[in-house]
């Protein structure tokens, strides 16, 4: 497979929890590297960029005032397969479903605030990476 790269954020309620160490321990365990990483606090203009997405589903709202609730840490992960290979490690969106090992079944509070995001494409995790990192902050 080949080394690609994708787009993590550790959300407010894992940095709440002062759990970003913790998370990158999981992340870097998998064989994935942290190439580029940020912490930062979204404008409510970012998240809602970022989410556009979403912005018919019911949720919207909801998500984009827990996104800009507090600081949350911006990365761009690599390796082989990154996109998928994150996801896996991730887990389900419901940590009830989520499976044992994952960020979300160990760390995960509720379906909404749910401790991390991962890219689902390629094409997305280039602009999703584009809009939080120019090229020089990313360190291969
Ligand atoms: N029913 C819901 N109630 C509240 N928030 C939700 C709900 N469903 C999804 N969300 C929030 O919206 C985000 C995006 O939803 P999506 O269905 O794309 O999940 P995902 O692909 O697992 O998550 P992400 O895009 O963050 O990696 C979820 O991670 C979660 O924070």
């Amino acid at each position: 497979m080949a080394i690609e790269r994708t787009f993590s954020i550790l959300k407010p309620d894992a940095t709440a929890r002062n759990l970003t160490g913790a998370i990158n321990a999981v992340i870097e365990k998998s064989g994935l590297r942290i190439v580029a990483q940020k912490r930062i606090h979204m404008s409510r203009r970012e998240a809602e960029t970022f989410y556009a997405v979403h912005k018919e589903r019911p949720f919207f709202g909801e998500l984009v005032d827990f996104m800009i609730s507090g600081p949350v840490v911006v990365q761009v992960l690599e390796g082989e397969g990154a996109v998928l290979r994150y996801r896996e490690i991730m887990g389900a969106t419901n940590p009830e479903s989520a499976a044992d090992g994952t960020i979300r079944k160990l760390y995960a509070k509720s379906i909404g605030e749910n401790s991390v995001h991962g890219s689902d494409s390629q094409d997305n995790a280039k602009i999703e990476i584009a809009q939080f990192f120019s090229g020089n902050e990313i360190v291969g």
